[in-house]
């Protein structure tokens, strides 16, 4: 059974339709990644899985039950991390903590164990006597994902963890989600870095309310491109290395050539070979390409951004 499972899916409000018709599932232990631009429909997605509101049409099972019936107990098997700081500036990180904890009915030596625990995972424990709003945006952003942890929940919902971070901030969080996974929870992150994409194991991509792509990175990078892509470097004057590519029709199909007329040593040119398998078509290239001046052949992997410009323009 898929934690979460979507047929259908639309939300609207009032004459606005957010979302329209998300068919989708998240399998348990995987981290899932939604991934679109601002205004795409990612937090009102993530407030329609949490049961925070309910779809217009459509269904939404979690754990095989719709959410917004969740009763306390299933309650709890969910953990989540809004955008918005909702803690208290003036109580302590670890005050802040026990707050949370409290809520969710543990004993106190129990609480006590969890808020330590999720404190030095987060790497706060040693900051936990320092007010929350006196620490830096980022600490107060690993906070929040102590009090979303806190309770041990099975599957954990992250709103754009990582907005406005930077680069090794947003590197640190992604580990923890990756520990989490390991752990095995299941993870529903939104993000709007296409780059993040490459640390999921399934994504979806939100645009105007639809999933433009899912997958996992490789399919998306595949479906994007028709196939792997392998990029060749050349030397030789033009016409000379058309002639050399027109050997490689039988191996897969050359989508792009670029001429690289600033090289130091001659003129080279770069092309973008479609193959199937990149691993099998590479000697093949090699053996193709005999005689011709092949500097060399590598195996691209294309930038998120690229995948998922090619992907969306596909699909529009
Ligand atoms: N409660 C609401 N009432 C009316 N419109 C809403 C409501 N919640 C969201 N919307 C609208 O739905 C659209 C999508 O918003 P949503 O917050 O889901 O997008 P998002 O992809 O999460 O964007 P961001 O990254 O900026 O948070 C926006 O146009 C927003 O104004």
């Amino acid at each position: 059974m898929p934690v979460i499972e979507t047929k259908n899916l639309v939300r609207r409000f009032g004459g606005t339709t957010v979302l329209r018709g998300i068919d989708l599932r998240v399998e348990e232990g995987e981290i899932f990644g939604l991934i679109g631009p601002s205004g795409a429909g990612k937090s009102t997605l993530l407030r329609t899985l949490t049961g925070y509101l309910k779809p217009t049409e459509g269904e939404v099972r979690v754990f095989g039950r719709p959410p917004e019936k969740f009763g306390t107990e299933e309650r709890r098997r969910l953990g989540v991390m809004p955008q918005k700081f909702v803690l208290y500036e003036n109580l302590s990180v670890k005050q802040n903590l026990n707050f949370v904890a409290r809520l969710y009915d543990l004993s106190f030596f129990e609480r006590r164990r969890k808020v330590r625990e999720a404190l030095e995972f987060v790497e706060l424990w040693e900051h936990r006597r320092k007010a929350a709003g006196n620490i830096s945006g980022g600490m107060q952003r690993r906070l929040q994902l102590a009090a979303a942890i806190v309770h041990s929940p099975r599957l954990l919902f992250v709103d754009e963890p990582t907005a406005s971070l930077d680069p090794i901030l947003r590197r640190r969080f992604w580990d923890e989600f990756v520990q989490l996974r390991e752990q095995g929870r299941t993870l529903f992150v939104t993000t709007q870095y296409v780059d993040e994409a490459a640390r999921c194991d399934r994504v979806g991509f939100l645009a105007n309310g639809t999933l433009a792509a899912l997958g996992t990175p490789d399919e998306l990078r595949r479906q994007a491109f028709g196939g792997e892509v392998l990029e060749l470097t050349l030397g030789g004057e033009p016409g000379q290395v058309s002639w050399s590519l027109s050997f490689l029709k039988d191996i897969g199909h050359v989508v792009e050539v670029r001429e690289d007329e600033e090289a130091a040593e001659g003129p080279v040119s770069h092309a973008r070979l479609i193959v199937d398998d990149a691993d099998v078509a590479m000697p093949q290239v090699f053996s193709a390409l005999n005689g011709a001046d092949v500097r060399s052949v590598d195996i691209l992997k294309p930038s998120f951004d690229e995948v998922f410009f090619r992907l969306v323009r596909g699909n529009s």
